[in-house]
């Protein structure tokens, strides 16, 4: 369905053009027009030549229409005809020469084209606002795109793919034609239950309509948790490092983000503020932040005190969090420290109970073992480990991984340090984390779709609580609560009844750059 033309922006039928690669040197730029100037405009380029074969590439020369002796560029052409193209208008394309003074020269030759119709440069994202106002996008489409613009990991791109394939808009629209369905019945009730017989009563209808929406609202909890999984693969995971200080938080973030972007001490209590730092690890963006080294004395400064009031609340608020133990001399002096595995050759394993408390009710957590390389009786120490973190976090047995940070420092490797083990189960995690199952296309649910999906759920919960009034149930009410849950879904295309268009294309655009 065509959106009506009073929401079609100002210059909506101006023939645009813009850039569509990015600027600076290279083998082949590509400048793209839309609308239906295209033709003034090959002509005025390429005067006396035949049209080029649509979708074929056809060699042209690029003529200045000022001075038609000065030959622009030696083009690849293309013309793709109205309306099966990407914004559904004609669309002229220039293969050019990616050299600056080209592109310069080519783009201003365009500028002084005559035409009947408005000939200007487009604005960021014009050519896809087109696309979506002649329907040949809806609005979860145009957001994928806009992911799939900023993708910088793998994981990220699969995302936004997986939104891109127009089946999330497909769903939507079938469930706001049902609810558009079952609201017709419940006013023809409404406006002509006097006059004529209707087979069921006003009580049964929505009992009906009550048993349709069951599907629909399961549906919506799943569409719901791939949303949850799709934003952590775009917005990447956030992953706190927490552990008494000295662990080895600050050098096990460095060893995977391959730089020293945290300070590395032998003095306890280095780490104050939280150190963030982005890294793909296979393909999963994450968000590591090294944190303040949890302890509780006595002697602590108040910025200290700060930086673990903040490392706490980071944790809180992470994915994931890795807890650091590490081995010390069992007689380590530290009475903030804990004891999880005492071993035989004067070191032994410790961690501070309040990280494992917080990791306890973790959406998910790891705890590493740092500093192995010290100890002779490793298997023993991680098995006495394990069993103690079982007890401490009952019902979660996370995943528990020895590791060197000093080891693979010395070797510049991850291998020595068993820093590799690490990050294969990081990467587990972060399947299991971001598993929707089959229905990968669930993982291209956003944000702004998910938002919507509560306020429907909300709109439905409404009409069940109207229908268990039974024969008292308000009919004119039920059906205002089908109409409500039907305009969230329109908003999530873009589509139908979707009053505030506009606002939410000014959302949505907002990531688009010139030329696309
Ligand atoms: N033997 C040994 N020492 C390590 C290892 N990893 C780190 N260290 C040392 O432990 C000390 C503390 O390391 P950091 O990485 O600063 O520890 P942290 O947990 O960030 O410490 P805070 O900032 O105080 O919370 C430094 O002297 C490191 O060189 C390891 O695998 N083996």
């Amino acid at each position: 369905m065509r959106p009506p033309s009073s929401i079609l922006p100002l210059g909506h039928y101006d023939t645009i053009y813009a850039l569509s690669t990015a600027p600076g040197r290279a083998a082949i730029a590509i400048i793209r027009i839309s609308g239906a100037g295209w033709w003034d405009i090959y002509q005025a380029l390429c005067p006396n030549r035949p049209p080029p074969t649509p979708r074929k590439a056809t060699l042209r020369d690029l003529l200045d229409p000022s001075d038609t002796n000065n030959i622009l560029d030696s083009a690849l052409v293309f013309h793709f005809p109205a309306p099966k193209t990407v914004t559904g208008e004609d669309i002229l394309e220039l293969h050019i020469h990616g050299g600056h003074a080209t592109v310069k020269a080519v783009l201003a030759a365009i500028g002084q084209c005559r035409s009947k119709h408005t000939i200007r440069y487009a604005d960021a994202g014009e050519f896809t606002r087109r696309a979506f106002q002649n329907d040949r996008l809806d609005l979860g489409q145009v957001e994928a795109l806009g992911d799939a613009l900023s993708a910088e990991t793998e994981q990220q791109r699969r995302a936004a793919m997986r939104g891109n394939s127009g089946k999330l808009g497909r769903i939507y629209e079938e469930w706001r034609q049902l609810l558009l369905a079952a609201r017709g019945e419940l006013e023809a009730l409404i406006d002509f239950s006097e006059d004529q017989h209707f087979d069921e009563s006003p009580a049964e209808l929505v009992r009906n309509v009550t048993s349709q929406i069951g599907p629909i609202l399961e549906a919506i909890r799943r569409h719901q948790k791939g949303s949850r999984y799709g934003e952590l693969l775009k917005r990447g995971i956030r992953i706190s490092l927490l552990g008494p200080p000295n662990a080895g938080k600050s050098s096990l973030l460095n060893i995977i983000v391959d730089r020293e972007a945290s300070i590395v001490s032998e003095e306890a209590g280095t780490t104050r503020d939280i150190v963030e730092v982005s890294v793909d690890i296979g393909g999963y963006l994450c968000v590591f932040a090294d944190t303040a080294g949890l302890r509780s004395s006595s002697s602590i400064g108040g910025v200290e005190q700060e930086g673990i009031r903040r490392a706490k609340a980071k944790a809180k608020d992470s994915d994931l969090v890795i807890v650091l133990a590490s081995v010390e001399p069992s007689d380590s002096s530290n009475s903030s420290i804990y004891q999880l595995a005492s071993g035989h050759s004067g070191l032994s394993t410790f961690c501070d109970l309040e990280s494992l408390k917080i990791a306890a009710e973790a959406e998910q957590a790891i705890v590493v073992v740092n500093k192995c390389d010290s100890t002779r009786d490793l298997g023993t120490q991680l098995e006495y480990t394990k069993t103690k973190i079982d007890n401490l976090l009952p019902g979660r047995s996370p995943a528990v991984v020895s590791i060197s940070c000093r080891d693979a420092e010395q070797s510049g490797g991850l291998d020595p340090g068993n820093i590799g083990a690490l990050l294969d189960i990081l990467q587990t995690t972060f399947g299991i984390m971001t598993n929707v199952g089959d229905d990968l296309d669930l993982l291209g649910v956003s944000e702004r779709q998910s938002q919507l999906l509560s306020t429907c759920t909300e709109c439905f919960e409404r009409f069940k609580d109207e229908a268990l009034q039974g024969e008292e149930c308000d009919i004119v009410v039920a059906a205002e609560h089908l109409r409500a849950a039907a305009a969230c879904l329109a908003r999530i295309t873009g589509r139908g009844e979707a009053g505030d268009v506009e606002e939410v294309l000014g959302i949505v655009f907002e990531k688009f750059c010139v030329g696309k």
